[in-house]
């Protein structure tokens, strides 16, 4: 039986990940900053959190970082830690950067400590693209960061990038696009479509207020996209992925979606307002995803159309 620690477990991606590999046989640790006492409410969602065990650990403290995974020795890390929102990173750029570069840092150090081959995957984002006009962007493709989210997940990925030349470490990063599901937490703007459509639905009478509704992204579907990164570990060689729909839409267009499912016209039920409004922000987010699919079979399953309904049909009810 392998044995896996997923740093970071308790968000979107850690929870589904537990899922899948739980189903691979796996035996799955997850880490969370404080794990005292809380309740997972993901984990408990996908009905798995008894068969996850879930430790404290704080990504920036070495120590903590260390003693960790020399504890558990597992054959594979998959690092997700760290604060996740574009939009926040504006308000907290310190704590972003410091999550991500420190993070990732300590696991690459942990590892080379550590007597035991471990496979490492370090989530990656296409924000680091940045506005990908012309040619949807592969692995060559340059970075431009637009947010101090996106300077800190581009140091991480270099930092990954140079530990793996340099001492030879089995590392990656998987460089994903935008991925939704039902665990996906109301800051992001597919969840606070989807429910303020709900709500509308239902007769709430309120207006939604967004943003910039020109801009545009590729939205996949979050369970797909964990199995592209426990494909990348099972490589012969590690290497960097962009894993995408390969279908890029505008915000209007997933906003159109969303309401046309519920038989709405959402022109008299959206409004842009300038308080959404990013300092800096992607226009366009165009992936080329085809590396994924000639090296690792791998092909989003389901699209912007799919993803819409999927979280449509979800009864979940979301934190606000
Ligand atoms: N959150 C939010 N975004 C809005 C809103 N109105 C318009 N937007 C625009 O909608 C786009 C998507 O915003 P988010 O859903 O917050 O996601 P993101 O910034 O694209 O980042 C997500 O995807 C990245 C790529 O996978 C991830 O790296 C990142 O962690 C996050 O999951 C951005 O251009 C944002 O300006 C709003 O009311 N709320």
């Amino acid at each position: 039986m392998k044995t896996a620690l997923i740093c970071g477990v308790t968000g979107q991606d850690g929870a589904y990940l537990a899922e899948f590999l739980i189903q691979k046989g796996y035996e799955v640790f997850g880490t969370t900053r404080d794990a005292q006492g809380k309740s997972f409410v993901n984990l408990r969602r996908l009905g798995i959190e008894e068969k996850v065990a879930v430790l404290s650990m704080a990504p920036e403290d070495f120590r903590s970082v260390f003693v960790t995974i020399k504890n558990i020795r597992p054959d594979e890390i998959y690092f997700l830690c760290g604060q996740s929102s574009v939009a926040m990173s504006f308000e907290q750029p310190a704590e972003t950067i410091q999550s991500y570069t420190l993070g990732t840092l300590n696991v690459l150090e942990a590892c080379r400590m550590i007597d035991k081959p471990i496979r490492q995957y370090h989530a990656g984002s296409s924000e680091c693209f940045g506005n990908t006009v012309g040619v949807p962007a592969n692995e060559s493709f340059p970075f431009s960061p637009r947010s101090p989210y996106a300077v800190a997940k581009a140091s991480a990925f270099w930092l990954t990038a140079n530990y793996r030349e340099a001492y030879g470490l089995f590392a990656c990063t998987g460089v994903l696009f935008n991925h939704e599901s039902p665990l996906r937490p109301y800051r992001f703007v597919t969840q606070k479509i989807i429910q303020t459509a709900k709500r509308i639905a239902a007769g709430s009478g309120e207006v939604l207020e967004l943003g910039n509704l020109e801009v545009s992204r590729d939205w996949g579907w979050a369970p797909d996209y964990v199995e592209a990164m426990w494909r990348m570990l099972q490589q012969d060689l590690p290497r960097d992925f962009v894993i995408a729909t390969g279908q890029t839409y505008s915000l209007e267009q997933f906003v159109s979606a969303t309401f046309g499912q519920l038989g709405l016209d959402w022109r008299d039920h959206v409004r842009s307002n300038a308080e959404f409004f990013r300092p800096t922000d992607i226009l366009v987010s165009r992936a080329d995803p085809s590396l994924a699919r000639i090296e690792m079979g791998w092909k989003a399953k389901f699209g912007m159309e799919e993803v819409v309904s999927k979280m449509l049909d979800s009864d979940d009810i979301v934190v606000v």
